[in-house]
């Protein structure tokens, strides 16, 4: 895969990554690592969004397994990305590059509601922009989020920076004979059923033809390794 020849790109970042070596919440080496390669991504000349995941503190799955509403549990989740935003915010500005957050989930004495024009205007002028709360909506996650703000901003690729090393013919962390993929299709990965994301978010950056990169976030540098080229990625597209 050669060097991405994007302006502007989304980045998808785990929630659960940013646990490191804990089992819960925010780690902040692993927040200042992650926040340091998309300042460098930046300084590359890149426009970056950044939708987050909130897997590190709260799925609304989980939640109505213990009993919660489901579209209540889900709320929570998206409350939880806005608090890894937050975090992300902070450290991204620590990193040496300017950060504003927006959040689908209106809550203005703690961050901009997101609106689409706001996003770019802020991307225009070299800020990254981290998109909170998902969708907005309960029965969705962040990938489906990831892929519909990349789409309606205009980026040229959906980055999912995640725990493993690209997309396999099954969960690698549970099935040790499971292959990995350089390259396939949306379709392909919704037909195969592949867990690295789920179905409606590939369906949505298959219908606006959005390449998706997926590669591990565990090695310093991963980002811009993949902005340049040079990382180990599979590589989804239409
Ligand atoms: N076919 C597959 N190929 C690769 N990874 C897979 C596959 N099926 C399931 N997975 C799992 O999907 C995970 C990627 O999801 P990730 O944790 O990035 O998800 P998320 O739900 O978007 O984020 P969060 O942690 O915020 O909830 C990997 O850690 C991997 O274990
Ligand atoms: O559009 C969305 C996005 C997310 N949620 C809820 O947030 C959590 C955390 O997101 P992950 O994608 O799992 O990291 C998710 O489990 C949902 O409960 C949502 O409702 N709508």
């Amino acid at each position: 895969m050669g060097a991405l020849p994007h302006k502007r790109v989304l980045v998808k970042v785990s929630g659960e990554a940013l646990m490191g070596p804990e089992a819960f919440g925010l780690h902040p080496p692993t927040v200042a690592r992650i926040a340091a390669d998309l300042a460098s991504a930046r300084a590359l000349g890149i426009e970056l969004a950044v939708v987050v995941g909130g897997g590190n503190i709260f799925r609304g799955v989980q939640g109505a397994a213990k009993g919660l509403d489901r579209a209540c549990a889900d709320q929570m989740g998206m409350l939880a990305t806005v608090m890894n935003c937050l975090a992300f915010e902070q450290a991204v500005e620590a990193a040496g590059a300017p950060a504003r957050t927006l959040s689908a989930v209106a809550m203005p004495t703690v961050c901009e509601p997101y609106a689409r024009q706001k996003a770019l205007a802020h991307l225009g002028k070299g800020r990254v922009v981290l998109l909170a709360g998902g969708t907005g909506n309960p029965f969705f996650t962040t990938d489906t989020g990831a892929a519909l703000r990349a789409a309606e901003l205009g980026c040229g690729a959906l980055l999912k920076a995640t725990n493993v090393d690209g997309v396999y013919s099954a969960d690698p962390k549970t099935d040790p004979a499971a292959v990995r993929y350089e390259r396939l299709t949306h379709s392909e990965a919704i037909d195969r059923r592949l867990g690295v994301m789920d179905a409606a978010a590939f369906a949505l950056a298959r219908d606006s033809r959005m390449p998706i990169i997926v590669f591990s976030i565990q090695e310093p540098g991963a980002i811009t390794a993949v902005l340049r080229g040079e990382g180990r990625a599979t590589l989804v597209t239409a």
